[in-house]
């Protein structure tokens, strides 16, 4: 996060650090409990599939080797993803075991497809992830953009139909590489929902170079296809 401020503990009790174990481990993406076993992220985030995932911690400095993580049993990437400027950076990673939800380990509510349209006014990007990535969760404000303004910032590339934009056209705060994966959390009447997964943008936090994120509203469907065990 860019221009951030530091989170307290239990303030975003769903989000996750995703590590991956391979030469040394280390912090690589966020992403957002939604259930008692699945957790939803970037399709970017799922390249090395040795995952070790932490929960209900707020400073990276808390994981060591006796620090307890779930295992990932299953990862499920979109289809149509291939690469997250395209769109569809979105990915479900189900837990080997079902966690136990505590203050500091809760899911986000997930926005239902009717939703698409409500612009949210009370909208935080978090995480863990450049500039110089922090030890304690990083949370920024950061208002939504509409549509047409993002695709007049992103002349060279095509908008796509299931993404949101937010940032400031002034620049200085924003997500950033790291921060993938992890959740736009919007408050609206009292209840917080996962409206979108950082995904990408040109640079981080640059003037009039807005932070893209999935819109989650328009893959409802596609989790809960995926989440119901039939
Ligand atoms: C794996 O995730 C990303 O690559 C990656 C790269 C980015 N943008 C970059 O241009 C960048 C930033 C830092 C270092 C770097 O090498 C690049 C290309 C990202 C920018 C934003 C955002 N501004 N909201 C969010 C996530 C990003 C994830």
């Amino acid at each position: 996060i860019v221009g951030g401020t530091d989170s307290s503990p239990g303030e975003w009790p769903w989000q996750v650090s995703l590590h991956a174990k391979l030469s040394r481990q280390r912090h690589l993406c966020g992403g957002s409990i939604i259930s008692s076993q699945w957790i939803l992220t970037a399709a970017h985030c799922v390249n090395p599939n040795i995952w070790r995932i932490y929960a209900g911690i707020l400073r990276q400095s808390e994981i060591n080797e006796d620090t307890p993580f779930f295992k990932v049993e299953e990862i499920i990437v979109h289809s149509q993803y291939k690469y997250a400027h395209i769109g569809h950076d979105i990915a479900l990673m189900k837990l080997a075991e079902p966690m136990n939800f505590t203050d500091l380990q809760l899911p986000i509510c997930l926005p239902s497809k009717e939703d698409t349209n409500i612009f949210y006014t009370d909208c935080w990007v978090i995480g863990w992830g450049y500039r110089k990535e922090k030890d304690i969760l990083q949370k920024a404000p950061v208002p939504f953009m509409s549509k047409e303004e993002c695709q007049a910032r992103y002349r060279k590339r095509r908008i796509g139909e299931k993404v949101i934009c937010a940032g400031y056209d002034e620049g200085g705060r924003d997500a950033c590489k790291g921060d993938s994966g992890g959740p736009l959390s919007c408050r609206h009447e009292e209840v917080w929902y996962l409206v979108g997964i950082t995904s990408w943008g040109e640079g981080c936090a640059r003037p009039r170079q807005p932070g893209v994120y999935t819109k989650v509203a328009d893959y409802s469907d596609w989790i809960l296809e995926k989440t119901t065990q039939y």
